[in-house]
């Protein structure tokens, strides 16, 4: 399955001298407006659709056939399981065409690390799909789009990015979308992968690739949302001093079918949070011992004993990302076992 992906990706991009990209644009900073050059605080995102953002980028003509596709126009606070689910579907009817080569996605930043990690799981394609965003408007001085936006479209088209997984690229750097993470409110560098490090550059018209990702992804993961209208309900709950278990107990009582706890450490549980998950474990829900420390493995049995109390431990994946792979996880089974697998896995 996973060769016969490879090998129609590979085809495709070779009819032609240009590769075929398809630009789905979603909102955000990159598609934002402020009321003058200097606003970079305090401006609206989502406003200018995609055929703008095409045209502001003559350059993209030079490295690939682009057509836009506007998917939604939000700002990515405001993204939900029920955008991932279309976009996610969108982005596997594209890419079962074999006129498309790549997808690029414009997003907004906030969440783009989100997005990125669901589309890992969902995508059924070795070819490229690229996340990019930008953190100065558009009408800002030196904003970040359009290069951000060239750079992406010129990775989607490159053979290199095949069977990379679904990647993030800003900023000149290419991380993947399972271990990147917004480090920074509003600096152009934000995009990060502190300790496993970005995977490449882009420089001089192409991506410069110096490692990959070893855990599972796209083509070779076991999620299908084809047929899936919603997700299981999965929250997250956040560690610190002197916290209690009334927002776990409310999330619960509303019906949640996962719980991601963001712990303090390596994913310590305190002595007024651990009862609670324990009865919510007990009564079916799931639970994943995540950090709230953004690096580093929760490791299992280590701060909780995981076996005894079958709970899952998130190995490296941050908490909003752990609330992603169990949602996943949950549409298959509801064994804790098999679920620490899939985050040993993915
Ligand atoms: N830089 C950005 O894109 C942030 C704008 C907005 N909050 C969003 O995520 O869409």
């Amino acid at each position: 399955m996973a060769a016969a992906l490879t090998l129609s990706a590979t085809m495709a991009f070779a009819a032609d001298g240009l590769p075929n990209v398809t630009i789905l644009a979603t909102g955000g900073t990159i598609a934002g407006t402020g009321a003058t050059s200097t606003t970079t605080v305090g401006y609206t995102a989502a406003k200018v659709g995609v055929e703008k953002l095409i045209e502001a980028v003559p350059e993209l003509k030079k490295v690939a056939n682009v057509k836009g596709e506007q998917v939604f126009q939000i700002a990515s606070e405001n993204m939900t399981n029920d955008h991932w689910l279309k976009l996610a579907k969108r982005v596997n009817e594209l890419l079962a065409q074999k006129d498309v080569d790549g997808i690029v996605i414009t997003h907004g930043t906030d969440t783009i690390e989100e997005t990125a990690y669901f589309l890992n799981l969902t995508v059924k394609s070795t070819k490229p799909v690229v996340i990019v965003g930008a953190m100065r408007p558009s009408t800002a001085i030196s904003a970040d789009g359009p290069v951000n936006l060239y750079n992406a479209v010129t990775l989607a088209g490159s053979k290199d990015a095949v069977g990379k997984g679904v990647l993030v690229a800003l900023n000149d750097q290419i991380n993947a979308g399972r271990d990147v993470s917004k480090t920074n409110t509003s600096t152009a560098d934000t995009f990060r992968t502190p300790e496993l490090g970005f995977l490449g550059y882009m420089q001089d018209n192409r991506p410069h690739f110096y490692r990959q990702v070893v855990r599972k992804h796209t083509a070779e993961a076991e999620f299908d949302i084809s047929a899936l209208d919603s997700l299981p309900q999965v929250d997250i709950v956040y560690g610190y001093a002197n916290n209690n278990r009334t927002a776990l107990d409310a999330l619960v009582k509303a019906g949640a079918k996962g719980i991601v706890h963001a712990g303090v450490g390596n994913g310590s549980l305190s002595n007024a949070m651990k009862p609670g998950l324990i009865e919510a474990r007990k009564q079916g829900v799931l639970i994943v011992r995540s950090s709230r420390v953004g690096n580093g493995i929760v490791a299992r049995n280590g701060e909780a004993n995981d076996d005894e109390l079958d709970f899952v431990a998130s190995d490296s994946l941050n908490p909003q990302k752990a609330r992603i792979l169990l949602m996943l996880a949950l549409t298959k089974t509801t064994d804790a076992k098999a679920i620490q697998k899939m985050f040993y896995t993915y």
